[in-house]
């Protein structure tokens, strides 16, 4: 997934700057970023509906959708997918941490173990 996305951030960085009546993401780079946040808001809604509709070839075809707006997001926000992965796997090291504490673990017990920041949740 990790490739995939990567391939698809360097697809929408190189159209960004195409002529906007070819590319539809140099248009949406051109229309800004509430434009691009209310792409990307339409294809969450789409992507849950579809699962409550149960869907599911649908719920992929957006899902794919929905991940083409959120490139578009990173992008014009100076995130890279490299960042969020990164997050992901941290995320996926503190849960981890978080999993083999006691579950009366307190908070505070939970963000030192977890190394996480105070206003961070360790667990929901
Ligand atoms: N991966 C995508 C991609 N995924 C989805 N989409 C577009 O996003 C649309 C989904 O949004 P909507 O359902 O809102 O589209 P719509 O119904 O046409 O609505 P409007 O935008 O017309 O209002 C799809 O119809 C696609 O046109 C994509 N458009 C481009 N890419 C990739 O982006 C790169 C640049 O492509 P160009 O934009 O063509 O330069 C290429 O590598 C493309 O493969």
């Amino acid at each position: 997934m990790a490739d995939s996305l990567d391939r698809l951030f360097a697809a929408v960085l190189e159209a960004r700057d195409r002529n906007p009546s070819v590319s539809r993401t140099s248009k949406l780079f051109r229309d800004g970023v509430q434009k691009m946040a209310k792409k990307l808001v339409e294809e969450a809604i789409e992507v849950g509906l579809d699962a409550v509709q149960m869907n599911r070839e649908s719920v992929v075809l957006e899902s794919a959708d929905m991940l083409y707006h959120l490139a578009v997001i990173w992008a014009e926000s100076g995130v890279t997918p490299g960042e969020v992965m990164g997050e992901l796997d941290r995320r996926e090291r503190t849960y981890g941490i978080a999993e083999k504490l006691p579950k009366h673990a307190g908070a505070a017990q939970l963000r030192r173990m977890s190394q996480l920041g105070p206003r961070r949740k360790a667990v929901s």
